[in-house]
């Protein structure tokens, strides 16, 4: 290759990048790092580099983080086993405790170290901060099956939203921060909520009506049964691969969000795989989309 070719090659990269940026100069852009998705530090300095660009060229991220597998280390090193029920951790009074701590200290001030170190201004948050999300006990509920009537399954501190209060997250982004959102609520009663990370970015997503949800996960995207990458999925499709168990415990949540936020306005939601380098900017700013789109 010669010299003027990878000056073309490179120069066609960047104009291709162009007409997304004119798109997205100014919207909001929520983004769901998901705790499994944090595997290497190369690639989480690849994320926040990305993230950096966005708000450079204009476009508002807004990081919503998981955590899970963080939140297991600490517990095992404690003692603690992690228990899943439909994707959710049962969250006991001390595993609440350990939530706290990673999700809100760990986990949240590494996302905005990074940033920082990559030239950002980013303000981590959790969702007591501002009042940004009120919370409440989640009762989940088993339908009935067969001859196995309905039950309310306790799981401790795990939380459901009642309302997100967008205000801070308007006056951060005028102010050209980045805000970087742990996945804690609070109740009325002070009481600290741990909600699923997938949940928050959707709800969060659909408050400030923003224009893309992306969900940076550890697989290439939803998966049929042979392993394969379903480009595009809506919402017969999801309901589909549910019922016959193509999609479960962790990828429940992530369609059921992603599904959430498109009814709510937002154009599309997308699991992508966060192990790619540079999955942000290949799905917003490239002709390539990477990963599962899901529309309504
Ligand atoms: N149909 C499916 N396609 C892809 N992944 C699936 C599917 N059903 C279940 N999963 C699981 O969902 C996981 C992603 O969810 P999760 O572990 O909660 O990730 P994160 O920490 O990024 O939120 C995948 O690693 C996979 O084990
Ligand atoms: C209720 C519930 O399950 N909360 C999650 C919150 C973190 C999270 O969602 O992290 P990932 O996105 O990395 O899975 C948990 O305790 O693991």
């Amino acid at each position: 290759m010669t010299d003027t070719h990878t000056h073309n090659d490179i120069g066609n990269i960047l104009t291709e990048a162009l007409p997304y940026i004119q798109r997205y100069s100014g919207k909001t852009i929520v983004i769901k790092y998901g705790g499994n998705a944090m595997t290497d530090p190369k690639l989480e300095q690849g994320f926040a580099k990305d993230i950096v660009l966005l708000k450079q060229v204009g476009i508002n991220p807004v990081i919503v983080h998981g955590g899970g597998p963080q939140i297991a280390n600490l517990l095992k090193q404690l003692g603690k086993e992690s228990h899943f029920i439909d994707g959710m951790r049962v969250t006991d009074t001390e595993t609440m405790d350990v939530v706290q701590m990673v999700l809100g200290g760990l986990v949240n001030k590494q996302i905005v170290g990074m940033i920082s170190q990559a030239g950002g201004r980013a303000i981590g948050l959790t969702g007591k901060d501002g009042n940004l999300i009120k919370a409440k006990k989640l009762n989940l509920e088993r339908k009935a099956i067969a001859d196995q009537p309905s039950e309310i399954i306790d799981l401790g501190h795990v939380g459901e939203i009642v309302s997100i209060n967008t205000s801070i997250i308007n006056v951060l982004e005028n102010e050209s921060f980045i805000p970087v959102i742990a996945p804690v609520g609070m109740g009325e009663d002070g009481t600290s909520y741990n909600i699923n990370a997938d949940i928050v970015a959707g709800q969060i997503a659909a408050s400030l009506k923003a224009e893309r949800l992306l969900l940076l996960t550890n697989t290439p995207g939803v998966l049929n049964k042979q392993g394969e990458l379903l480009t595009g999925l809506n919402t017969q499709d999801i309901s589909a691969l549910i019922d016959d168990g193509t999609i479960q415990g962790g990828m429940l949540p992530k369609v059921s969000c992603a599904l959430d936020a498109a009814s709510a306005g937002t154009q599309s939601a997308c699991i992508i795989d966060g192990r790619v380098e540079h999955a942000v900017l290949l799905e917003l700013l490239t002709d390539q989309g990477i990963g599962t789109l899901i529309r309504q």
